[in-house]
């Protein structure tokens, strides 16, 4: 019988939290116990048959399985967890009778509960996406639940849409998975593939029961180097997909493969071959982050679809048509030879990208043609099917529009600035070094006199409601200009006062000004802007507004100068400045696709160096950057991670090589395990790394020390993440673990990461404590101040 074949245009998702955060609301409310579950289900149905209406109306096909059935509640990784009943053991008292998990006690695994942390979460490949990491153990129980699935399936039936049920493939299901703390040494979660692939097979049964047409198994985590190894002919994907395939009754699938290249990098496509052969319907390739299949290595492709993923979905730009129809064009051929069809859908789901460019009134004129959100990216999808299966002349004018587009965008007065690029063009290794570390030690020993074990804070201070308040009065114009920024100054005292009650050593002025890290950063350059709705899911019901870097960047004047020099004004303690690195300011926001992401983050550096002067200018002796994303861009291939840390590396030494060797650069890490970049943290050449380190109990500090790393480190002390207070006792604890294994003139006391999503009550009681662990171990060390 011949395979069916795959729709000819399709995408893997789309955006979930809904064009006005709906799904937030929904979520929050029922968290909340405003609404009951049943409010819960109606709101996200409403929202789910929207978006399917919204689709069709885009052009995808609602009844041949075009349109993707992605929707989760919380996470795509918890719904694998649900559809497969894999409780953690610390959590089985929540299965149903019959071992099942339900929507509330989805909530618990998602958002833990009174006696319970909630199951960790990670970001989700290189994206700022979080899922929730599944606990696997010898006997955690794994059972086959379609249930949720099918009656999704059949209410969108009901109403004319006929979705493609998306489920996290079961190779990628345990290899994002951990072991249970309680798993014998050596268990590996991937020991219970059988198991997973018979629970797999019974779903895809009651799919077919149901009338799925289509199901989509997404396996990403075949591009990364673990998984990459099972990808090749004889290995793991080979016997799991053979006997998927061979499962009676069963829907047509397709294996999706985003993220980069699945199998071995030198032999692009031949996975896709690989599942074709295995007697899979249709199989997807990342044709943006991946390689390109090739010549050959398709093989035989068994009268299966290759879905080629061309439309970007990491990012917002709008296709370049034409590049992408010559694309698709000659891998068309290429196919055809290898016994296929080829199919056109996006790189990832579009769960990565906002809505819709429409929903944007402000931003400058010249963007939005150069924009494609969610809802222009099914457009380009479907355009490019039509070219490649009805012609390019059909196609004619989207092309010409997209290339008009294309070349105003290069010819923009701010895409290409002759003065940045004339400056990068003549940095020379000596703007990328400092002295010494050890003659910029005896520099700030002498111009700081800081007692030893000095305690600071990461930079951010509570948030509170009248901080919000007023910055959003001031920018809906009801707060003018002059009432924000008294304000601003006297939240900026408050803070500094309570620094100084409380008796820490470095003071900072608390980031009062700044809604958002990285957006604040954005706002103060040029070659950046702003949307207004542009959400993207970061987990659960957040979602961040990334800001768009468009063009070459520069700083049009100092920014956090007025409000750190304030801070200092008040105060005979040290007052560390405070500002955001290059990597973290691209990493959280949308880079450009026109020039490398290098090229982009020394522009970024040479704003921040700029205002590192101004502010050692205005007497600012101590300055931090923070680069807690430095880990997240970390490409997911061994082969590629080193040119990504060189260049990395090199723009946070290139923003602050011009501090005086008196001046103290400080760098702050948190957000993920930074054991595997030892090295590049190193490299950084900060005089002081602040890190998070309470909830590892201090591991990276024996990683640095045996590394040899030799100048200032302040592993955090205590979790931000809670409005728990830690004691006094707790935090001497910690302090005196890291002290086992560091040079007591080297350790800085601090919290883990800023403070700024705490109430003031948690953060005073912490801080006192965290003085006074501080002082009992200078007191233990013989000294005192
Ligand atoms: C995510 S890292 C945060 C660093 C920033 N300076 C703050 O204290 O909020
Ligand atoms: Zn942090």
């Amino acid at each position: 019988m011949p395979k069916p074949t795959f729709p000819a245009v399709s995408i893997l998702g789309y955006p979930r939290i809904g064009p006005n955060r709906e799904l937030k609301k929904a979520l929050e409310s029922h968290w909340a116990q405003r609404t009951d579950e049943a409010a819960l289900h109606a709101a996200a149905r409403e929202l789910q048959n929207s978006d399917l209406a919204k689709l069709t109306e885009l052009g995808l096909d609602p009844t041949d399985a075009s349109l993707p059935g992605d929707f989760a509640y919380y996470d795509q990784v918890l719904d694998a967890t649900v559809a497969l009943s894999a409780l953690p053991t610390r959590f089985a008292d929540l299965a149903e009778t019959n071992g099942t998990i339900d929507t509330a006690a989805s909530f618990i695994l998602a958002r833990g509960d009174e006696s319970r942390a909630p199951l960790e979460m990670t970001k989700w490949f290189d994206t700022n996406y979080h899922y929730l990491v599944p606990e696997i153990g010898e006997t955690s129980p794994i059972k086959a639940n379609a249930l949720p699935l099918v009656e999704s399936f059949k209410s969108h039936a009901a109403k004319g849409h006929t979705i493609r049920p998306v489920l996290v493939g079961p190779i990628s299901y345990l290899l994002l998975a951990k072991a249970e703390d309680r798993a014998a040494v050596g268990f590996d979660p991937l020991d219970r593939i059988d198991e997973v692939v018979d629970a797999y097979a019974q779903i895809l049964v009651s799919l077919a029961a149901a009338g799925a047409p289509w199901v989509q198994l997404d396996e990403p985590a075949l591009v990364t180097d673990r998984g990459a190894a099972l990808a090749v002919p004889g290995a793991l994907a080979q016997a799991v997909y053979t006997k998927l395939a061979a499962a009676t009754q069963r829907p047509a699938i397709l294996v999706t493969t985003g993220y980069g290249t699945a199998g071995d990098s030198a032999r692009p496509g031949a996975t896709a071959g690989l599942l074709a052969r295995a007697g899979i319907e249709a199989v997807h390739v990342d044709l943006v982050r991946g390689a390109i299949p090739q010549a050959g290595f398709l093989g035989d492709l068994a009268g299966s679809t290759l879905v080629g993923g061309i439309v970007d979905s990491r990012n917002i730009w709008r296709n370049d048509l034409s590049a992408s129809l010559a694309l698709l064009t000659s891998l068309g051929a290429e196919v055809d030879k290898a016994g296929g069809t080829l199919a056109v859908g996006t790189a990832t789901s579009l769960q990565h990208v906002p809505h819709d460019v429409a929903l944007e009134s402000n931003l400058p004129a010249h963007l939005p043609e150069w924009l494609a959100f969610a809802n222009q990216k099914v457009a380009e999808a479907i355009i490019l099917a039509k070219g490649i299966n009805e012609g390019a002349a059909v196609i004619a004018a989207e092309l010409s529009a997209a290339e008009s587009a294309i070349s105003r965008r290069t010819g923009f007065s701010g895409t290409t600035v002759a003065r940045v690029r004339e400056r990068l063009g003549n940095l020379t290794t000596v703007d990328f070094r400092r002295a010494d570390a050890g003659i910029r030690k005896d520099a700030q020993e002498q111009a700081l006199a800081l007692p030893p074990l000095p305690t600071t804070t990461i930079g951010s201070f509570p948030q509170t409601t009248e901080v919000r308040a007023a910055r959003a009065a001031h920018r809906s114009g009801t707060l003018d200009e002059a009432a924000y920024e008294g304000f601003l100054k006297e939240e900026i005292a408050r803070v500094v006062a309570l620094q100084e009650k409380l008796g820490l050593d470095v003071l900072v002025h608390g980031e009062a000004e700044r809604n958002d890290m990285v957006q604040y950063f954005a706002e103060n350059f040029d070659g950046f802007s702003e949307t207004e709705n542009g959400w993207v899911q970061s987990y659960g019901s957040r979602a961040t507004r990334p800001s768009i870097l468009w063009g070459d960047v520069t700083r049009p004047a100092a920014f956090t100068v007025p409000w750190i020099t304030h801070a200092a004004s008040l105060t005979d303690k040290p007052l560390k400045g405070m500002l955001t690195g290059p990597v973290t300011i691209l990493a959280w926001s949308f880079i450009r696709d026109d020039v490398p992401l290098a090229l982009s983050a020394n522009q970024v550096a040479l704003a921040l160096r700029d205002e590192i002067a101004d502010l050692q200018e205005a007497g600012i002796g101590i300055i931090q950057v923070d680069e807690p994303a430095l880990r997240e861009l970390l490409p997911l291939r061994a082969a590629d991670q080193s040119a990504y840390l060189n260049w990395a590396v090199d723009s946070f030494r290139l923003a602050r090589s011009g501090a005086a060797d008196s001046t103290q650069i400080h760098t702050h890490l948190c957000y993920s395990e930074f054991g595997e970049i030892i090295e590049a943290i190193d490299a950084l050449d900060a005089d002081v790394t602040s890190i998070e380190a309470a909830r590892s109990r201090m591991e990276v500090t024996e990683d640095l020390t045996s590394y040899g790393y030799s100048r200032g480190i302040g592993p955090g002390v205590y979790d931000i993440h809670s409005p728990r207070v830690p004691s006094t006792q707790e935090i001497s604890e910690l302090i005196g673990i890291a002290l086992g294994s560091l040079d007591p003139k080297a350790l800085w006391i601090n919290p883990d990461c800023g403070l700024k999503t705490r109430g003031y009550a948690e953060t005073e009681a912490s801080l006192a404590n965290l003085v006074e662990a501080a002082a009992a171990a200078r007191a233990n060390l013989g000294v005192s101040v």
